[in-house]
């Protein structure tokens, strides 16, 4: 059957020969040989033996890798040879080469298939009128065809191979190697010509958050549709290439002026924050460039390279979506965010990380109802490592789990020591990263905490980002309801700095909204900000919502926020954060006596060891 289904695909393969398909070979010299009217019926036969040791010297070409043209022309010159009178040629489905054959008296063609049976193209024989192939000729064109199979075949699977080396599978483009490679050549090419090249070096903003939570069929797409619009943008000798994961270079070429560079910059940066729609949803996908040209900024790939991701990493910290050119200092930071890595892994191993915290109070009653853990890293050497410079590395390391979990055993082992000190209705704030919010299954790692810490549910309430809400609606949904389920509370940090806070306040099972420090820094001194402040407070009281204000630094914004009758106030006019040790003798009069077996300890050791 399969075998009929070819042999038919092949004569239709030869009908179509003159429009469709296209010559491999420059068949011309053939044609004008049977067309100038040397008759070839006459000329003689290659003996079985000839013809098996042709056949022979073939396949050895073939295994040899001889150039396909060769291999092919002579399995033409060894049909030709077998089958007296005819002319042939070989038609292959996918040469570029659009050359059309004269019409032929008679054709007969076999198709050329590969081994599973795909149609590569067709072996074809021309012949005066009236001209059938017999049994024997048949048999001699169909080997013939095989062996194009094969040579055909083979060409293709070391042409697949060598593509495979140098391109990205995803998304077709050049990876780094032949990225090198093209910048090597480049970089040569712009040392003669004196006219500059430029590399981006530019990285998607949150996509893990896409991919994780999005799942990778959609990541994938979105890499895919980036890919095309980068491609649309640069010109032709341009080279577009993925490094992996979200990273992609633009490699420009024959620049009139270094500062052209900027401007595809800025077109990327447009082209890219454009929505993107799969399906039936809208992804807002937003990308950070770093810009290093050459010979201004380096005059090596390597060095150009690492020029470009220095500047992208600028971008990344003045706010993402944007694009910065190299300077002199970003390669020194580059360098320092690398040593941090390997400190903060280390980090985790040696356990430098303690928890202090910051106290929330009740304007109304002056007493402190809730407490957030806030990390702290001491590194040996570098000291005080902010919070602000580790955690987004931990992110991206996805050190955040480990630390994360940490952090909220440790938070809950205080909480206990302090609940047992008699504080039994003192409220433990843990912050949850946007990230380790999405990876990591939250809602065992809190069973797990309020069980072995023996707390209840409602003694801890996990800040949460608007970022960590952004994705996913659904999953992070599921999420926060199992968690409400459990019993503990929902913060929502940071509010009103998001674009669309009110929606997640509308969608999501939120107990407290933490007014951004922004808002309450202008509280005493803008009537809008305190106007916005005002509306966010009556809202909230509607829906049921506590209200913290953070960031107070001055007595007129606590008393501001007081009679607005904010819930909670933190800010270092109340408190900076502190160690347990320091927080202990303010909380004031416990509620309940101690209980005996936890009195010994009030300021349990934060620096428990991760894996405990
Ligand atoms: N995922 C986790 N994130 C964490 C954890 N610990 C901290 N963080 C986040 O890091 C950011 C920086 O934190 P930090 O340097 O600790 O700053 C906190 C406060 O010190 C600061 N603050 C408090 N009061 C004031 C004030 O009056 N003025 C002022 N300028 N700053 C003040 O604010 C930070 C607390 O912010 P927030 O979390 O929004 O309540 C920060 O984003 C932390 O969230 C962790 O364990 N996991």
């Amino acid at each position: 059957m399969l075998i009929a289904a070819a042999l038919f695909a092949g004569l239709v393969a030869g009908l179509l020969l003159a429009r469709a398909w296209r010559p491999l070979l420059d068949r011309r010299r053939r044609w004008q040989h049977s067309i100038a009217g040397v008759d070839s019926r006459e000329a003689p036969t290659v003996s079985a033996r000839e013809a098996l040791s042709e056949q022979g010297h073939i396949l050895e070409m073939i295994a040899t890798r001889a150039p396909m043209p060769e291999v092919l022309d002579r399995l033409v010159q060894l049909a030709e040879s077998q089958v007296k009178g005819v002319s042939a040629s070989i038609l292959l489905l996918d040469n570029p080469d659009p050359t059309p054959l004269p019409a032929p008296g008679t054709g007969w063609s076999t198709p050329i298939l590969s081994h599973s049976e795909a149609v590569l193209g067709s072996f074809v024989v021309h012949a005066q009128d009236g001209w059938a192939p017999t049994a024997h000729q048949r048999h001699c064109i169909e080997s013939a065809a095989r062996l194009a199979g094969i040579a055909i075949e083979r060409q293709r699977s070391e042409q697949r191979i060598r593509h495979m080396a140098h391109h990205d599978e995803l998304t077709g483009l050049p990876n780094r190697a032949l990225l090198q490679d093209r910048m090597t050549q480049a970089l040569g090419q712009a040392r003669r010509t004196g006219r500059p090249l430029a590399l981006l070096f530019l990285d998607l903003d949150g996509f893990k958050y896409i991919n994780d939570s999005l799942g990778h069929e959609v990541g994938d797409r979105l890499l895919r549709a980036v890919a095309g619009r980068l491609q649309a943008i640069v010109r032709q000798g341009d080279t577009v290439a993925r490094l992996g994961g979200d990273e992609f270079v633009v490699m420009l070429v024959d620049l009139p002026r270094a500062d052209e560079a900027a401007l595809v910059a800025h077109e990327i940066v447009q082209a890219l924050s454009r929505p993107l729609r799969f399906d039936e949803r809208l992804l807002h996908v937003t990308a950070s460039l770093g810009l290093a040209t050459f010979p201004a900024d380096g005059d090596s790939a390597e060095l150009l390279l690492k020029q470009a991701d220095a500047a992208m990493y600028r971008a990344k910290a003045e706010g993402r979506n944007g694009f910065q050119c190299y300077t002199r200092d970003m390669g020194l930071q580059a360098l320092q965010r690398v040593e941090l890595q390997s400190a903060l892994r280390l980090a985790v191993e040696h356990d430098q990380f303690e928890l202090h915290y910051q106290p929330q109070v009740a304007p109304e009653s002056g007493r402190i109802v809730a407490v957030e853990a806030l990390l702290r890293w001491r590194h040996p050497v570098l000291g005080n490592v902010s919070p602000d410079r580790f955690i987004p590395l931990a992110e991206e390391t996805g050190l955040i789990a480990p630390i994360g979990r940490w952090v909220l055993r440790s938070a809950g082992r205080q909480l206990q020591a302090w609940h047992a000190a008699g504080h039994t209705r003192l409220v433990m704030a843990v912050n949850l990263s946007a990230r380790q919010f999405i990876t990591q299954d939250i809602p065992q790692l809190v069973r797990e905490t309020l069980e072995l810490c023996g707390l209840p549910p409602q003694a801890l309430e996990l800040e949460l980002t608007e970022t960590a809400l952004m994705h996913n609606a659904e999953s992070v949904h599921a999420t926060l309801s199992t968690l409400k389920a459990i019993g503990v509370l929902l913060a929502l940090d940071d509010f009103g700095t998001g674009y669309s806070s009110l929606n997640h306040l509308r969608r999501f099972p939120i107990d407290t909204i933490k007014i951004d420090k922004s808002f309450t820094a202008e509280i005493a001194t803008s009537d809008d900000t305190a106007a916005i402040v005002r509306a966010i407070v009556e809202m909230a009281g509607s829906l049921g919502v506590e209200i913290v204000a953070e960031g107070v630094e001055h007595e007129q914004q606590l008393r501001l926020l007081a009679a607005l009758h904010c819930h909670r106030v933190q800010g270092y006019h109340i408190g900076r954060p502190m160690p347990a040790a320091e927080l202990a003798p303010l909380l004031g009069v416990p509620d309940e006596p101690p209980s005996c077996d936890l009195m010994l300890d009030e300021t349990h050791d934060a620096a428990t060891p991760l894996a405990s």
